[in-house]
């Protein structure tokens, strides 16, 4: 199980949150991120997590071939709804590429609650 952790700014204290509630389920899972999230995650949990470029400079395009290569089993991409980020394409990109190749996709809590539920548990 191969998994991608992707958050921006204003969603990163959710993220870590989270990773910190699951941190024993998802390290059973191999685990990517983009850069900062990734610095994050690894600050505040032990989870081995391979990091990519920062979002603005790649990282979601990465997190995308991956998914187009058939290498990334699921996402959560806890997005900012309400800032605008400079890197939108790329965003737009990814969150596409996820249902091309019919990738589980979770971008709120909730859901991904729900997905790492039904992912490990
Ligand atoms: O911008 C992002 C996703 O679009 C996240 O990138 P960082 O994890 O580097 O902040």
């Amino acid at each position: 199980m191969r998994l991608a952790l992707i958050a921006h700014d204003k969603k990163k204290d959710d993220l870590m949150a989270f990773a910190t509630d699951h941190e024993e389920t998802l390290s059973q899972a191999s685990l990517m991120a983009t850069g900062t999230t990734g610095k994050r995650l690894m600050e505040v949990t032990d989870l081995d997590i391979e990091r990519k470029e920062s979002g603005p400079l790649g990282g979601d395009m990465q997190i995308g071939g991956e998914i187009a290569e058939d290498t990334c089993d699921g996402v959560i991409f806890l997005r900012d709804p309400l800032t605008a980020q400079p890197h939108e394409p790329d965003i737009s990109a990814l969150l596409r590429l996820c249902d091309v190749h019919d990738i589980p996709l979770a971008t709120n809590l909730a859901s991904a609650e729900l997905l790492v539920e039904q992912f490990f548990e």
